[in-house]
C-alpha cells in the first residue's frame, strides 16, 4: 500500500461536478477491469467493445498493459512489488478518467486480488463503479495461441517470473462478469458485458 509522503497538500474543489460532466456526455464513467492470463483475450474483448460503445455514442478509453508499461509505468517491471505498483497507479489513473465521466477499459493481467480489491476499494469510497470481468481461459488454450510467442520464450527459461508459467495468477472468486474466452464467441463476450451494463444504469437500456 502506498503511503501519503507529502505533507502539506490540499484537495482543491472545481465548480464543475461529476454529474456536471455525467450530463455533458450524457453518460456517466465507470471502469471496467478486465483481468486474466496474458493472451486470455483482454485487449481484444477491450478493443471490440470499445467500438461497440463508440457507435453507440459512449466514450470510452483503452488503458492496456503493454502501452502502459511503456509510458507512465515505464520504470516497473513483473516482480510482485512492481506489479503492485503497476496496479495501484493504473487504477488511480482509472478513478481520473470515471471523474472525467469516461468508461475506462482497463487490461491488466493483475494477477493478485488484494491489488484489485484495493483499486474496487478506491473507487466504491469515490461512489464509482468498478466491473471486474474476469476473462478466462486455460493455460492450454492461452499458449496454444501465444500472439506474441511470449509462452515459448517463457518456456524456454528466456522470460522469467511469466505469470501462468513460473509465476502466480489469483482468479477473482467474485467477478460481476465471467467470460470463457476458450469457450465463447468474441461477439458472446461483448454482448455480454453490454448486457451487464445496460442492467446495472451505466448505460440505457
Ligand atoms: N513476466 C511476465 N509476466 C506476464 N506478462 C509479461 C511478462 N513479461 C512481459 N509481459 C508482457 O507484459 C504484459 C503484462 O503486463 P501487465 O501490466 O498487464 O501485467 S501485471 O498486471 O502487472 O501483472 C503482457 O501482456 P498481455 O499478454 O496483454 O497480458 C505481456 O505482453
Ligand atoms: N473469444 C475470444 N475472445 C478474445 N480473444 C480471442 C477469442 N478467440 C480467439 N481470441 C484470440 O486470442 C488472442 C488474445 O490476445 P490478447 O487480446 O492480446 O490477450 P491479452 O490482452 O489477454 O494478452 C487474440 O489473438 C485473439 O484474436
Amino acid at each position: 500500500m502506498a503511503e501519503q509522503k507529502a505533507t502539506n497538500v490540499h484537495w482543491h474543489e472545481g465548480d464543475i461536478t461529476r454529474e456536471h460532466r455525467a450530463k455533458l456526455l450524457g453518460h456517466k464513467g465507470a471502469t471496467l477491469w478486465f483481468t486474466g492470463l496474458s493472451g486470455s483475450g483482454k485487449s481484444t474483448v477491450a478493443v471490440e467493445l470499445e467500438g461497440r460503445l463508440s457507435e453507440m455514442g459512449i466514450l470510452a478509453y483503452r488503458l492496456d498493459g503493454d502501452n502502459v508499461r511503456m509510458g507512465i509505468n515505464k520504470n516497473l517491471g513483473f516482480s510482485a512489488e512492481d506489479r503492485t505498483e503497476n496496479i495501484r497507479r493504473i487504477g488511480e489513473v482509472a478513478k481520473l478518467f470515471v471523474d472525467a465521466g469516461v468508461i475506462a477499459l482497463s487490461s491488466f493481467i493483475s494477477p493478485y486480488a488484494a491489488d484489485r480489491d484495493q483499486v474496487r476499494d478506491l473507487h466504491e469510497a469515490a461512489g464509482m463503479d468498478f466491473i471486474e470481468i474476469f476473462v478466462d481461459c486455460s493455460l492450454e488454450a492461452a499458449e496454444a495461441r501465444d500472439p506474441k510467442g511470449l509462452y515459448k520464450k517463457a518456456r524456454a527459461g528466456e522470460i522469467k517470473n511469466f505469470t501462468g508459467i513460473d509465476d502466480p495468477y489469483e482468479a477473482p472468486a467474485k467477478p460481476e462478469l465471467h467470460l470463457h474466452s476458450d469457450q465463447q464467441s468474441l461477439d458472446e463476450e461483448v454482448d455480454a458485458i453490454l448486457a451487464l451494463l445496460r442492467e446495472r444504469g451505466i448505460i440505457a437500456a
